[in-house]
């Protein structure tokens, strides 16, 4: 089944034009990384996708997104924002919002049960009682994807999950964006690490100028396509089968390593 399908999509704020014509499809089960420079469009295409930019041309799970009522979609579709804003709430009851779409007037058992294995899961259960505007930014962005995870969706969309955090909680970001794909459910992803991208995502969609540029495998990994899009040399090397970018230099700046 589709997860999303995305057919001619244009969007424009306040009159410029940021996405043009884009087509997109993304089966279930596929994790899907969308990189490009600043400005590219990428998390506006995220946020039409996520149905909180109204725009036409979007379908998800085989139905045009407007189709669903709110509570539905929720149930669907997780989106976990580039920035989210603290407040005086706790942890826990923060991850707890996710199963909104789920609950009646309270939460059950199986809500608390699953906010609990969650934040297990982000290892952030220590922080469960700590208002989150007390929190690092890194541990606010982990409260944003538990939240989301929270929402048992079979669509996870992320903005740049990986900023603010460290190594290792990147590498557990990832293995989890993984994870979900691996076990039935979609990841789409938006990042700038095209290093990070490779190591996990299966498919890679570079966008400029509100256009994808490209879009597939690791084979479209090619030099000339980092020249096109970011304007930068790069070598692309291997490391245990990983594919390796390596910037050499800016066009037309450094002649240090041409
Ligand atoms: N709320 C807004 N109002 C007006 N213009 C906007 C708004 N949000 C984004 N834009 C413009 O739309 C274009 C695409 O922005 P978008 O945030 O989608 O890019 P991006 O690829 O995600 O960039 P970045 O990597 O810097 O996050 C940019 O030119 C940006 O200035």
């Amino acid at each position: 089944m589709k997860a999303v399908k995305v057919r001619n999509l244009r969007f424009t704020y306040n009159g410029s034009e940021v996405l043009r014509g884009i087509n997109l499809e993304v089966e279930e089960g596929e994790f899907i990384a969308i990189l490009g420079p600043n400005g590219a469009g990428k998390s506006t295409l995220l946020r039409c996708i996520a149905g909180i930019l109204h725009c036409e041309g979007v379908g998800v799970l085989e139905r045009p997104i407007e189709s669903y009522p709110r509570k539905e979609l929720a149930r669907v579709l997780a989106y976990v924002p580039q920035r989210s804003e603290p407040g005086f709430m706790t942890v826990f009851d923060t991850v707890l919002l996710g199963r909104r779409p789920y609950m009646g007037l309270r939460p059950s058992k199986r809500d608390i049960e699953v906010v609990k294995k969650t934040l297990e899961k982000l290892g952030i259960s220590h922080l469960a009682l700590k208002p989150t505007n007390r929190l690092s930014g890194g541990e606010l962005q982990k409260v944003s994807i538990a939240r989301a995870l929270a929402q048992e969706p079979r669509i996870l969309m992320m903005d740049e999950p990986t900023n603010n955090l460290d190594l290792k909680s990147q590498l557990e970001v990832m293995e989890i964006a993984r994870d979900f794909a691996l076990s039935g459910g979609t990841s789409i992803v938006v990042m700038h690490d095209v290093n990070l991208a490779l190591r996990f995502a299966e498919r890679f969609v570079f966008m400029k100028n509100g256009e994808i540029i490209a879009d597939g495998g690791r084979k479209v990994l090619k030099p000339e396509l980092f020249e096109e899009v970011y304007g930068v040399k790069v070598e692309v090397g291997e490391i245990r089968g990983i594919p390796v970018i390596v910037s050499l230099s800016h066009l037309g700046l450094s002649e240090e390593f041409k």
